[in-house]
């Protein structure tokens, strides 16, 4: 028995493990790990558990939900809010995560410019007005590298205990995979698109015939878009409204950046500034000497921050010294730390980001931090 299908005697319990909505929202997952697409939109997003999942996929920078029914999509949409760690630790990318409330029916200029859009249990709501209208709405307008369409597969209903004419009552139809097929391979023709089929939801061993319970049409553009075709049919009207809108923290915006680089340079700093005091301190218990003479002219060996982790190496000449009760760490030994390095990239940026934001020396070469504050501490 395939593994994701559990059934007792055909016509008693059947169930999906995972269950079949978790099949097809890890198909869109595994896909968005393939394509690695930056700009994703879900149409009929209903309560956002999809672009929830999304939300932790690092490639993405824009998600945008889509439905009819604004109530359902507002049930749980706090979920696509930043967490208090987001503000903690921001990451790396951008990410806003917007939702509108419209119809696929209807064009509106914020659906432009996606590279993947996916449509999970859709069609098959639409009237047939709206699904005559849908393929110009996406595949003409829209016009995406990828889209990805699932609906349930009618061949394999007599599987489903309790279903006689469609699985669910909102269904306006429920295609077998000829209809589907057809349909698809007509829609990706039309708009240059190619287009595979695949499911989710193995038929029980033996019953192969009636394929998957849910079929999938992956379609991919077949020419990059021009700026030309982009910009053929704008309409100059937004129709669909916005009902939430979350931009998260990230690095990429400088506030945040600022932020994250001043704290990483007063850490490291505190950090050498501790093994500087500590080396001190076992050299003056060594030679039993007078350590303010010692602390004046101290100038360590590089010795004492060789276990300081992922520290790349450091020229003797960027150490680190104590004159009277300050302790000097200068800026280039800093910015060989690997987070410093890489959170900057130049050193002028590190120059720039710490200015007027952490005590340096006169001539802006060191961090200034005073040997005081670490004895009153102990
Ligand atoms: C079965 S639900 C699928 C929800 C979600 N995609 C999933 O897979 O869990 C279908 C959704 O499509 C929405 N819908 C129906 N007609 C629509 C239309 N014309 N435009 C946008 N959304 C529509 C419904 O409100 C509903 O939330
Ligand atoms: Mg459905």
């Amino acid at each position: 028995m395939d593994k994701n299908f559990q059934e007792e005697q055909f016509t008693g319990i059947m169930k999906f493990t995972p269950p079949l909505y978790k099949q097809r929202y890890q198909f869109i997952k595994d896909l968005v790990g393939k394509y690695k697409p930056k700009k994703v939109a879900d149409l009929g997003c209903a309560d956002c558990t999809l672009l929830w999942m999304l939300k932790f996929c690092s490639c993405i920078e824009v998600l945008a939900g889509l439905d009819i029914c604004a109530s359902v999509m507002k049930e749980k949409m706090h979920r696509l809010s930043p967490l208090p760690v987001d503000y903690l630790q921001p990451a790396e990318r951008s990410l806003t995560v917007t939702l509108h409330h419209g119809s696929v029916a209807h064009k509106d200029p914020c659906m432009l410019g996606f590279d993947l859009v996916t449509c999970i249990e859709l069609i098959e709501h639409l009237e047939e007005s709206e699904l005559k209208k849908f393929p110009e709405v996406v595949f003409g307008f829209m016009a995406p590298s990828i889209v990805v369409i699932s609906t349930p597969n009618s061949e394999f209903n007599p599987l489903l205990p309790g279903v006689t004419l469609f699985r669910h009552p909102d269904h306006k139809f429920e295609w077998n995979r000829a209809q589907f097929q057809s349909w698809a391979l007509e829609t990706a023709r039309c708009y240059d698109y190619s287009v595979e089929f695949t499911g989710v939801g193995h038929p029980p061993t033996g019953m192969e015939n009636v394929g998957f319970c849910t079929q999938i049409g992956v379609f991919v553009r077949k020419y990059p878009q021009t700026s030309e075709s982009a910009q053929s049919e704008k309409p100059t009207e937004a129709v669909y409204k916005t009902v939430f809108k979350a931009v998260y923290p990230s690095l990429k915006d400088e506030k945040y950046l600022q932020n994250a680089v001043v704290s990483e340079v007063i850490f490291r700093a505190q950090i050498i500034k501790r093994s500087l005091l500590d080396c001190l301190m076992s050299e003056h218990e060594e030679y039993n000497d007078d350590p303010t003479e010692r602390k004046s002219k101290f100038q360590p060996s590089m010795n004492c921050f060789s276990e300081d982790l992922g520290k790349l190496v450091v020229e003797k000449s960027m150490g680190p010294f104590v004159d009277g009760n300050m302790v000097y760490i200068p800026l280039k030994t800093i910015f060989s730390f690997p987070k410093v390095n890489r959170l900057c990239g130049t050193f002028e940026k590190l120059c720039k980001l710490i200015a007027g934001k952490v005590t340096l020396s006169s001539d802006g070469s060191a961090v200034m931090l005073n040997t005081e504050h670490e004895n009153e501490e102990n």
